[in-house]
């Protein structure tokens, strides 16, 4: 490797910038180019079912304006061009766009694809760059201004014989961030003043960062210059078409917007040449969760994913950003906890802003479920796991019980190295808690409140159960001021350790008909060890008694 080897970008001369203090304030005219950039960049680009799949997907996600294909690039290319017409597929506010180079057959066969379309923007583009002005074009400046305004006239000429109602230009100076300003600038006055756009019919000026090769903050000072320099800017529509060769696409395309771009280029999930395209979902989501309207339908994001590896055969990363598998998943405990406390707060308080620690949107606005917020694994804590006990099963679990269900799950995960999911999370919950191997069981209960004065403090309480302690069948008679009191006088006739009562807590699941009582019981014994207990019944009392049945057995067990 030699760094030697390679050139440093020149920043541009633009010491009065204006961009870095500008905001968002709407979103950008969108136009996608995933039938197109995007296509043109598959092993196996989409046939025209496929195209069409896609088509639909795009439209269905709001995009109005769309770039279809390059028609004189192939069969297949010009045939779904045809299709989308003949077949009337584009509602009217929907612009199809196409892709030429500038170049006589290219453009004619162009016009003949679009025959009989109500609105197209004709795209015609030259690579202007000093690299490939001299190794592809192998022609001066003034010669590939000249490729540039042929074509153009033709198109206008074209456009003139053609029955589409509304033809507009698209010029690129392809390669523009390889190009010098000054001439990207002489180029697009040159187009500008060979197709004469108007306030009305304006034409769209597209500076594409071909290959990415400055930090975004050199082509935000790009756009501002350009859009600061051209001649009639209200007659112009400034389109940035952004790749992401060093991983800052999105940022080049966020800051392009804040210096005077109107209209971004780009595909789902930034497939494209190479590193890709601008990748448009993530530049939607960005405005959304700042509280601009995206003007696109995301609201399912698995959908979009779905059809999107249908349709290109590429994978979407688990970790791409708002979309991947793995992005509203906290693996990791403080992470768990955090969110299960914002979760709660957030619950509590209706509209309010979203503000969950660690999750930048709402997960289910884009049809993300919750129970995929968290996961469990040897990184987890005991936040995590109450979580999905609580969301997913209703058990509402003490606070000073989070640390023994955590250590409990953790020790599964230690030892298999494995993540849990929320059913093998319940099941040894589950185990440990309800179904065990027990010392200690309850066959019968009853209970009789012998002083039913409530207004008294000393409520009287006489209970009289049947357990099976060791085997053996017992009767348990006792007295207190309460069920629980009155059975453990009764049980310390059994040869039992001794233990306090230590904390109780109890919930209602489900409700209605079918409603249960969850109750809670730390005992804790003389060694201070506390255990925790649950109990499940339709019958307060009786979720109480087993519950401590259920911290008993535990104790006992160890
Ligand atoms: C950055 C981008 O994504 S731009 C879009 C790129 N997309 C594609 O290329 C996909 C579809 N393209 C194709 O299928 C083919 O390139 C076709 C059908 C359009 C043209 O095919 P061909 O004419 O066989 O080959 P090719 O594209 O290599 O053309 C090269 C010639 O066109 C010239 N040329 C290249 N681009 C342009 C242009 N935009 N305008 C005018 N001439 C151009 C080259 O200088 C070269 O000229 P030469 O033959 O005198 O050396
Ligand atoms: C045709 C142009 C806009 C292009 O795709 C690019 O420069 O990446």
């Amino acid at each position: 490797m030699s760094f030697k080897n390679y050139k440093k970008y020149e920043p541009v001369k633009l010491d009065d910038r204006r961009w870095p203090s500008n905001t968002i304030k709407k979103a950008p005219i969108w136009c996608s180019v995933d039938l197109r950039d995007g296509n043109q960049s598959l092993p196996i680009p989409m046939n025209v079912e496929k195209k069409t799949k896609m088509f639909y997907l795009l439209k269905e996600m709001g995009f109005k304006e769309i770039e279809v294909g390059f028609p004189s690039a192939s069969k297949a290319e010009f045939d779904f061009t045809r299709k989308l017409i003949e077949e009337n597929m584009l509602d009217d506010d929907m612009t199809i766009q196409v892709l030429t180079q500038a170049r006589e057959e290219l453009i004619k066969k162009t016009f003949e694809a679009i025959d009989g379309c109500k609105r197209a923007i004709v795209h015609v583009y030259n690579s202007t760059s000093t690299l490939q002005r001299e190794v592809v074009f192998k022609r001066d400046k003034e010669a590939i201004i000249d490729i540039a305004v042929n074509g153009v006239k033709l198109i206008k000429e074209c456009a003139k014989k053609s029955n589409v109602k509304e033809i507009i230009l698209e010029y690129s100076p392809e390669s523009f961030t390889g190009t010098e300003l000054d001439y990207a600038l002489e180029i697009c006055e040159a187009v500008i003043e060979a197709w004469e756009p108007t306030e009305e019919n304006k034409i769209i000026i597209n500076l594409p960062a071909t290959v990415e090769m400055s930090m975004p903050n050199v082509y935000a000072d790009q756009i501002e210059w350009f859009c600061r320099n051209i001649s009639c800017r209200d007659s112009v529509i400034i389109s940035v078409h952004t790749h992401n060769d060093r991983g800052t696409g999105v940022a080049a395309t966020e800051l392009a917007m804040l210096a005077g771009a109107d209209r971004v280029e780009g595909t789902l999930f930034g497939n494209g040449e190479r590193t890709g395209n601008l990748d448009m979902l993530t530049v939607a989501m960005n405005l959304y969760s700042q509280g601009i309207d995206p003007e696109l339908n995301i609201d399912n994001i698995n959908h979009i994913i779905n059809v999107y590896e249908e349709c290109t055969l590429l994978k979407v990363h688990e970790r791409h950003p708002y979309a991947g598998e793995l992005v509203y998943t906290a693996f990791s405990g403080s992470h768990q906890d955090a969110i299960k406390k914002g979760l709660d707060v957030y619950n509590q308080n209706e509209n309010k802003y979203w503000e969950v620690p660690y999750l930048p949107i709402n997960p289910s606005d884009i049809g993300r479920e919750y129970e995929a917020i968290i996961r469990i694994n040897s990184q987890s804590g005991k936040g995590g796991i109450a979580y999905i006990l609580q969301s997913e099963y209703g058990y509402k679990l003490p606070k000073k019980m989070h640390p023994e269900v955590g250590k409990l799950i953790q020790g599964v995960t230690d030892r298999t190295g494995k993540e849990l999911n929320p059913q093998e999370i319940f099941d040894i919950f589950n185990n440990e808690y309800f179904v065990q191997d027990s010392i200690l069981s309850l066959n019968r209960f009853e209970s009789i409140i012998e002083d039913k004065d409530t207004k008294k403090k000393d409520v009287k309480v006489t209970v009289s159960a049947e357990v099976t302690f060791r085997g053996e069948t017992k009767q348990v008679k006792g007295v207190g001021n309460g069920p629980i009191a009155a059975f453990v006088k009764g049980i310390r006739e059994l040869d039992i350790e001794p233990f306090k009562l230590v904390e109780y807590e109890e919930h209602s699941m489900n409700g209605g008909a079918d409603a249960q009582a969850v109750a809670y019981i730390g005992l804790i014994n003389e060694k201070d060890e506390v255990k925790f207990g649950i109990g499940k019944d339709s019958n307060i009392n009786l979720a109480s008694i087993r519950a401590l049945i259920s911290a008993i057995n535990r104790h006992m067990k160890n």
